[in-house]
């Protein structure tokens, strides 16, 4: 079962919200709805489900409505309509007992501006959160100890926040959410604040925690390249409306709309795409059964230069130019492996764009990409240029 699992939520803010979503349902825009009601759309018929163990990333510009959505998941604010599960449990039937124990229990934020208390010690601000549950000191002390650790401050647990560096204070404040041991972190534009370098470390760090720790992570960002650097699915938000939900890859290669499409128009691709996105079926031929002649028909009839050989399974063997078959076939030369290339250039599923960038320059044949030695598929020059530009793609996989 997904841990949380969000159906058809809704939030606007105002004094008449049900008319306000009726109006909503029928097409027109938050703006219109605003000039025509007076009512805010927070957020519009938003469902997804986070699953266990994953990145989950809500992803939007400013007044898109993540704030909210975040408040709605954690039943800070009452949803106009739909509904928000937590382990199948509904929070909207939980009294106030409850959900005190859900959001000390299940959920744990870690908020942007950190929300630490200066006059106490690292260790003391990372205990926070036990403290209030009434844990006894010598239990939440190694708690937080412990938690510490695990976010490389174990040895500045004396010191007191204005003494750390933002990146530092930003890592207590991850600190005293996991000393909770939350099922899910919820973390609301935690690394806004930091200055880049010190971004895309805590980036890295938290990919690192998660490999390590297997938390469920729900993290709210307005920026599109750390979304896809740490996200397994993005939720992208428009006007409080999920427009796509979909791998990094996904929102890339297959934008849902004109508006997606334009957000990432600039994304720096050659980061996130990789080998298994823009690979295509490749045309082979069969080293046990084929010779020379079939491999020149088949290369001729599909206007190809070149043509990958492998065995019955699949297993990649080589290349043969059309150059060389046909020279082979005037020579009466039988067996492919008198002429075959066997030092292809291969690349595996996730092998990053940049790097095929680079391989496809001086490679004289499409690029092989290859799993446990079979070959799943082949990479064109034209696939790697037109994915780089940001146009049309296609993915295949054989
Ligand atoms: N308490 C409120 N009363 C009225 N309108 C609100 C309230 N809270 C949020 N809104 C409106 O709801 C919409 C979504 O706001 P929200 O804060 O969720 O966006 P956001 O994507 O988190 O933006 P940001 O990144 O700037 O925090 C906005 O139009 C905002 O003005």
């Amino acid at each position: 079962m997904p841990i949380i699992q969000v159906e058809n939520l809704s939030k606007i803010f105002g004094k008449n919200p049900s008319q306000a979503q009726k109006l909503l349902d029928e097409g027109y825009s938050k703006e219109e709805i605003l000039q025509k009601t007076g009512n805010t759309v927070g957020v519009n018929r938003a469902s997804f489900d986070v699953e266990e163990g994953e990145i989950f990333v809500i992803m939007g510009l400013s007044g898109s409505g993540k704030s909210t959505l975040v408040r709605l998941i954690n039943r800070l604010i009452e949803p106009t309509e739909g509904s928000v599960k937590i382990n199948g449990e509904n929070l909207a039937k939980m009294n106030k007992q409850d959900l005190r124990e859900v959001r000390r229990q299940k959920l744990s934020m870690v908020f942007q501006r950190f929300a630490l208390f200066p006059h106490r010690t690292v260790l003391s601000n990372a205990e926070f959160g036990l403290e209030v549950q009434g844990m006894d000191k010598s239990k939440r002390s190694e708690k937080a100890k412990e938690a510490l650790e695990l976010v490389g401050l174990g040895s500045f647990i004396n010191q007191l926040p204005g003494q750390l560096s933002g990146g530092m204070q930003q890592r207590v404040g991850l600190a005293r959410a996991l000393a909770n041991d939350p099922e899910v972190l919820l973390m609301d534009e935690a690394f806004s604040a930091l200055d880049p370098l010190i971004r895309k470390e805590m980036q890295d760090e938290l990919l690192d925690l998660q490999e390590r720790m297997q938390k469920t992570i729900l993290f709210i960002t307005h920026d599109l390249d750390e979304a896809l650097r740490i996200g397994d699915r993005i939720a992208l938000m428009k006007d409080g409306s999920i427009v796509q939900i979909g791998s990094p890859e996904d929102i890339l290669v297959n934008p849902a709309n004109d508006y997606v499409e334009k957000f990432v128009e600039d994304v720096d691709r050659s980061k996130v795409l990789s080998a298994q996105n823009i690979m295509k079926r490749p045309e082979t031929v069969n080293i046990e059964k084929h010779g020379p002649r079939v491999a020149l028909e088949r290369m001729r009839e599909e206007g190809l230069s070149s043509i990958y050989v492998t065995d019955r399974s699949r297993n990649l063997k080589g290349y043969v130019t059309a150059d060389k078959a046909s020279e082979a076939k005037k020579n009466d030369i039988k067996d492919l492996t008198e002429i075959m290339e066997t030092d292809v250039p291969t690349a595996s599923l996730d092998t990053p764009m940049n790097e095929i960038f680079d391989m496809i320059h001086d490679s004289p044949v499409p690029i092989a990409v290859v799993e446990d030695g079979k070959l799943r598929g082949i990479i064109v020059r034209g696939a790697v240029i037109s994915a780089l530009a940001g146009s049309e793609v296609s993915i295949n996989e054989s």
